[in-house]
């Protein structure tokens, strides 16, 4: 073959091998986002590595921050910024819904993620003409599912603007824009008139606030009365020791790399709820057998992580991606780590489920 030839077959089977790589290889587990779409959420490109270094910074001792008020208070802040710099990636690496799910034999990651955030709608008895609240929304992948699952309506909200532009544009293109709706919001202090609500839940995202009392009050204010409430929480088990290293090294691993001002006990949860008014109806871990490992999805994606490390890195070499994506991608990569050890040890879960209901007044219950 002639240097010329040879030289074309190689360009082009190059050429070949970067788009598979970066374009087939890359793409989303939930088609939609591509490598090549990676943003940083609404931080312009030259801001991402000094968006980085705060946050990291803010959050490299989580239980300092929120000892303090003054520090608890800039929890919203930072979380926005944590959520401008993930957001793309995990949509990219993970799909729409940001939580785990027990695994399901014989099932897809889709089918398992579709099933825990249906029997969310099946705890709150929702259907069609509720309106339910979904705290902390992300880019809606829960709420389409439980709109769809149960007819119900479903207002979303979070802090980070850039999710709720991607949660509508997904909306939109799902057919669920009129019943789906989006909102951007502190759940600390949410824009939404007292008793609005017909039920609420959280998926895996009150563990962002400093005080849960503080969001569980909110979620208590802008419910029916009767109304109920279900939300999978973030915590350290009861096989959690403070004097063991290795378990201090693994849930500050956690709280480091995924946004938290300091993880909670198990045993806290349903007495911060009773606190604040609710009654506790239903209270259980969802990962403990007979359900089967959440973990296992994060450690057979070892290669895909390796994969998407090269992808991020010559996307940021042909500054296609932002400088500091790298970056971010290592950090979730290192937080990964943690989340599998976390719960191969026991000593965390993300699926601590609480059902509450406001008590209905007492004028109704007269009735
Ligand atoms: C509830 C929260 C988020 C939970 C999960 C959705 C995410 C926690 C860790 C994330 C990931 C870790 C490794 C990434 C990998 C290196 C990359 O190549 C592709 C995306 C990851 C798999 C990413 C996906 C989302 C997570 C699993 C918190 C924040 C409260
Ligand atoms: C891990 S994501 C989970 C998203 C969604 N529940 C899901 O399962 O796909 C956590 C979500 O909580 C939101 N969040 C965190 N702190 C918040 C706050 N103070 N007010 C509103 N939303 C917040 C984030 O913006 C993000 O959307």
């Amino acid at each position: 073959m002639e240097a010329a030839t040879m030289a074309w077959t190689a360009a082009v089977v190059g050429v070949g091998l970067v788009y598979w790589f970066v374009w087939v290889m890359g793409a989303a587990e939930v088609k939609g986002k591509r490598a090549v779409d990676l943003k940083m959420g609404s931080i312009t490109n030259d801001k991402v590595q000094d968006k980085y270094t705060q946050y990291w910074s803010f959050f490299r001792r989580p239980k300092e921050t929120a000892t303090t008020a003054a520090s608890a208070e800039k929890v919203p802040a930072f979380v926005d910024t944590f959520y401008n710099l993930v957001t793309d990636i995990y949509e990219w690496g993970w799909g729409q819904s940001f939580h785990f799910s027990p695994s399901l034999p014989g099932h897809s990651h889709r089918d398992a993620t579709r099933v825990h955030e249906e029997r969310v709608a099946d705890l709150l008895g929702a259907k069609p003409g509720h309106r339910l609240l979904d705290v902390g929304c992300g880019v809606g992948g829960p709420m389409r599912a439980i709109a769809a699952h149960s007819g119900s309506d479903v207002v979303g909200i979070t802090i980070n603007e850039y999710q709720v532009n991607r949660a509508r544009a997904h909306n939109r293109k799902a057919g669920l824009d009129a019943r789906c709706e989006v909102v951007c919001g502190n759940f600390l202090s949410m824009p939404f008139p007292d008793a609005s609500f017909d039920g609420a839940y959280s998926i895996e995202a009150t563990c962002h606030a400093p005080r849960l009392q503080d969001v569980y009050g909110e979620v208590f204010r802008v419910l029916k009365p009767g109304g109920l409430y279900v939300s999978y929480e973030w915590v350290t088990t009861s096989l959690y020791r403070g004097e063991d290293s290795e378990h201090v090294e693994c849930i500050h691993g956690i709280e480091r790399g995924d946004a938290l001002p300091g993880l909670r006990r198990q045993d806290e949860i349903a007495s911060i709820a009773k606190e604040v008014g609710f009654e506790v109806v239903k209270e259980q871990d969802l990962a403990l057998p007979p359900a089967l490992p959440w973990w296992t999805r994060l450690k057979m994606g070892r290669i895909a992580y390796w994969r998407n490390s090269l992808v991020v890195r010559v996307l940021t070499l042909l500054r296609i991606a932002p400088k500091g994506v790298a970056e971010v991608h290592e950090m979730l990569y290192e937080t990964a780590q943690h989340l599998t050890k976390g719960g191969e040890t026991g000593i965390f879960t993300p699926m601590h489920m609480v059902l509450l209901r406001k008590p209905a007044s007492a004028a109704e219950e007269a009735k």
